[in-house]
């Protein structure tokens, strides 16, 4: 069992004060003290430091809720697979943490705290570790991947297919980590944008981020041919047993990717479905013609465009949370899911639940592909796929 949270909680807020500095003391510790595990890590540290932070962050606050402990850390530790993370650097990291813990938390920094930091550090370590070997007794930590279609839909936007050398098992709405011969150990997570083929392959909508290195690199420098190495399936928002539920889909942008994948799945059972297509303009319609073929084969499922700065043949006008109370006359019998920009997802579920969904029925992972966790855990009772950025449990995996 974890220890008392409170003196841990009281440590790490003092390293809340200044994480960069925090987190760069830190570092530059492990990595004097074991220059080898330098080599573990990308060539810039940045969002690096970020990520562990907030995996930090998380596990700190997680210390009196243990379930919720316990799915984090196991999470953190098969996602650190990917990373070539072994047993033997749990000490290493142990010490570095330790030591930062003493310079910034010096004021509040005594033999009970050490304590009991030591005896979170040991559980937490513990957990990942059982967890890590657990999994790498059933999966590989990754799947090499051939990239067998490259569809340039826009100047920064490409669907991408995959085809996995052996079989990687996902559900709709999950994500894979994405790692590109351009940028070793520099992952990103993307969502699959299709249900399981019969041919193993995978779709991913990808945006090039200004800057971002790996969004980047699958939108403008990769052809069919080339290889990627993809980290195991992840991720909560998956669909809900109830098949009779109606569903309502909401994509926006890039967000569609998930949606698709859970519209093949469900539509694909006969289940009813309402797919919204949120774009700005026509041209952000970047997928209509795909959705068409699906709805022409789903007969119920029902795809609607929906743009916000101009109008369009065929689609509604406004923004989601804008044109939700026109389109649901009886929305509390519905099932929703949601993906897309952050303020998308936010306003949605508000609208949503004002017109009367219960918020357990409404689902997202606010899931963004480049960006480190930017928000404190949700509080307990949350459910699970509707929690704030996710980023570090059952999807990606920030490495100490
Ligand atoms: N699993 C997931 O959760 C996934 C999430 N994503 C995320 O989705 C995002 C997609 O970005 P991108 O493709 O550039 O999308 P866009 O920036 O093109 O936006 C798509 C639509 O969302 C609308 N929107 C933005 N803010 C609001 C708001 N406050 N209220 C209502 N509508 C809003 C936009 O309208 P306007 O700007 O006119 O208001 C536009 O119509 C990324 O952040 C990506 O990380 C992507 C894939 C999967």
């Amino acid at each position: 069992m974890p220890p008392e949270p409170r003196t841990v909680k009281l440590c790490f807020a003092r390293l809340e004060a200044d994480p960069a500095r925090a987190t760069s003391f830190f570092y530059g510790r492990l990595f004097a003290a074991e220059p080898q595990l330098r080599a573990l890590f990308p060539p810039a540290m940045g969002h690096q430091r970020d990520r562990f932070f907030h995996a930090l962050l998380r596990i700190v606050w997680s210390q009196d809720d243990p379930g919720e402990l316990a799915d984090h850390l196991g999470g953190l530790g098969r996602g650190h697979r990917r990373y070539g993370v072994l047993r033997e650097h749990y000490a290493a990291v142990g010490a570095a943490l330790t030591a930062t813990l003493r310079v910034f938390a010096a004021d509040v920094w005594t033999d009970e705290a050490e304590d009991a930091w030591a005896a979170a550090y040991r559980h937490a370590a513990d957990t990942m570790i059982g967890a890590a070997e657990r999994d790498a007794a059933q999966a590989p930590p990754w799947w090499a991947a051939e990239v067998t279609g490259h569809d340039r839909r826009a100047p920064d936007l490409a669907v991408v297919t995959l085809r996995p050398e052996r079989p990687l098992p996902f559900a709709p709405g999950q994500h894979v980590g994405v790692q590109t011969a351009r940028w070793p150990r520099v992952w990103r997570r993307y969502s699959i944008a299709n249900a399981p083929r019969p041919d193993g392959t995978l779709r991913l909508h990808v945006r090039a981020r200004p800057g971002g290195w790996v969004s980047g690199a699958l939108v403008r420098c990769t052809s069919p041919g080339d290889s990627v190495l993809l980290g195991p399936a992840e991720g909560a928002m998956t669909l809900d047993p109830d098949a009779d539920r109606e569903l309502l889909l909401v994509g926006g942008g890039t967000g569609l990717a998930p949606m698709k994948a859970l519209a093949e799945e469900a539509a694909g059972s006969g289940r009813a479905v309402r797919l919204l297509v949120a774009a700005r303009t026509p041209d952000g319609l970047y997928d209509l013609p795909d959705l068409r073929l699906l709805e022409a084969a789903c007969p119920r499922l029902r795809v609607l465009p929906v743009l916000s700065r101009s109008p369009g043949a065929g689609a509604l006008s406004g923004r989601v949370p804008d044109v939700l109370p026109g389109l649901l006359d009886d929305a509390g019998g519905l099932a929703a899911y949601v993906a897309g920009p952050a303020p998308l997802v936010r306003g949605t579920v508000t609208a949503l639940q004002r017109l009367g969904v219960p918020l357990q029925r409404v689902h997202h992972d606010l899931l963004t592909a480049d960006d480190p966790v930017t928000s404190r855990p949700a509080p307990a009772g949350t459910p699970s796929s509707s929690r704030p950025p996710d980023r570090t449990t059952r999807s990606r995996a920030p490495r100490p």
